[in-house]
């Protein structure tokens, strides 16, 4: 178990906070959604009430994405949310970083910059490697502690959640807390147990899918989304141009041959769609995968309504359901109903846990209720109800085995 807010001595110590923040981001440049911040509140105003002096550490996007912006809307809300002035801070681990975190006073709160504005931080380390990299050694001196509440990127070893733990006294915030205590005993969840994978992370949902299904904690996987249309292409079925040139684009071309295998080995667990939406003549048009490939200009943008009562009917037997994405592109409203329909299904199953920053704005933004536990992370949860190690927990488990770099 790794040590928490409750272990820490906060009043006059320097923080390195690191939280999960990744938010969905308008066309303008500001936050389309504000959820991540809000559940980062209790611990950021726990520590700060404590008269700590926090110097908060978070990603945005990844590098190339429309996404990938700077924390500068994420400190004015987290202003806002904190009812406090939270200064933003431009650079993440410079001599103007540092000077930054040593000016501040007790009860103080600054955002440094996007770390993946520096390439390190979109690699993965070791934590020993990690130790070393150039945001470590130069933001740890000026810090005392780290508090990790960054559940929602625990599964990615960077260096921000997986370096600062290996040279300073690493804490678990409020949020990490209560995720691994929910999230901590999957096989103690009721079978049948079903699995539910969409959205565009098709690595991950392909890794996830073989874990469970070589573990044995899946009874079934249902494949949606982007996911679901690598798992149709690695079935044989021609998307068309339009689907197969935008997996391509995302880089998951390798993906079709992991599905492949993955269907060879365990073909009657995984459920692929049987129809799927796309666009045409500016409307919603239902095509089942018999009639596929569609116009080259028509990607598969939804799943369609056979695959919705296929899965209902899988999900009505189910006694735990773990979805992650959704289902389609569900932000525009000719391709919102799978994604709806399918998370009202899940919803209605005894046990039913669900995550992923996408996921959880399409919940709200969909008005879908009642499940058991909505997890703020989507690929951390799944890894962790996969029973697999998530590399940040493991580095705050382990504690410090470097020195802290020296101040200058
Ligand atoms: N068929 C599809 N084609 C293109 N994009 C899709 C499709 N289905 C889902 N998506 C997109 O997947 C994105 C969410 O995926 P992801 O980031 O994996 O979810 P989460 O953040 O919940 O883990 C959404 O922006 C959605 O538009
Ligand atoms: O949004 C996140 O993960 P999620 O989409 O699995 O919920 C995290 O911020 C991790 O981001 P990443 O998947 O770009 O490393």
């Amino acid at each position: 178990m790794t040590d928490t807010l409750d272990d820490l001595d906060v009043e006059g110590t320097t923080v390195g906070v690191r939280v999960d923040i990744n938010s969905p981001i308008d066309d303008d440049g500001s936050l389309a959604d504000d959820a991540r911040l809000r559940a980062h509140v209790d611990t950021l105003s726990e520590l700060l009430e404590r008269g700590g002096r926090v110097a908060v550490l978070a990603h945005q996007g990844r590098p190339g994405g429309d996404d990938f912006v700077s924390l500068e809307p994420h400190a004015e809300r987290l202003s806002t949310l904190l009812e406090r002035p939270v200064d933003y801070v431009d650079v993440t681990y410079s001599s103007g970083a540092r000077e930054a975190v040593r000016n501040l006073d007790d009860g103080d709160c600054i955002v440094l910059e996007n770390t993946r504005f520096y390439s390190e931080e979109y690699m993965e380390f070791d934590p020993d490697a990690a130790a070393q990299t150039h945001l470590v050694e130069g933001l740890a001196p000026v810090l005392d502690a780290y508090v990790n509440d960054a559940f929602a990127a625990a599964h990615r070893s960077q260096p921000s959640l997986v370096g600062f733990p290996s040279v300073l006294p690493g804490y678990a915030g409020r949020v990490m807390e209560s995720e691994l205590d929910v999230l901590g005993s999957i096989e103690e969840t009721p079978e049948p147990r079903v699995y539910v994978l969409g959205g565009a992370k098709v690595s991950d949902s392909i890794d996830v899918a073989w874990s469970v299904l070589e573990k044995g904690l899946a009874d079934h996987v249902l494949t949606a989304g982007v996911a679901g249309n690598v798992f149709l292409t690695a079935d044989g079925v021609d998307l068309g141009d339009a689907s197969t040139d935008f997996i391509y684009e995302q880089g998951y071309w390798d993906e079709i041959d992991r599905a492949a295998d993955l269907l060879d080995a365990y073909g009657e667990q995984v459920a692929l769609p049987r129809d799927v939406a796309v666009e045409r003549d500016g409307e919603r048009h239902e095509l089942g995968v018999n009639a596929l490939p569609p116009a080259d200009s028509e990607a598969a943008m939804d799943i369609g309504s056979s695959t919705l009562s296929y899965y209902e009917r899988i999900l009505e037997d189910a006694r735990t359901v773990i979805l992650n994405g959704p289902a389609g592109v569900f932000e525009e409203a000719a391709f919102e109903n799978g994604t709806r329909e399918l998370y009202n299904a899940a919803s209605g199953v005894e046990t039913s846990i669900v995550g992923g920053g996408d996921t959880a704005s399409a919940l709200r933004s969909l008005g879908v209720e009642g499940f058991s536990h909505v997890s703020t992370g989507g690929g951390a949860a799944l890894r962790m109800l996969t029973a697999e190690p998530l590399p940040a927990v493991t580095a705050l488990e382990d504690g410090p085995k470097h020195q802290q770099p020296a101040d200058d």
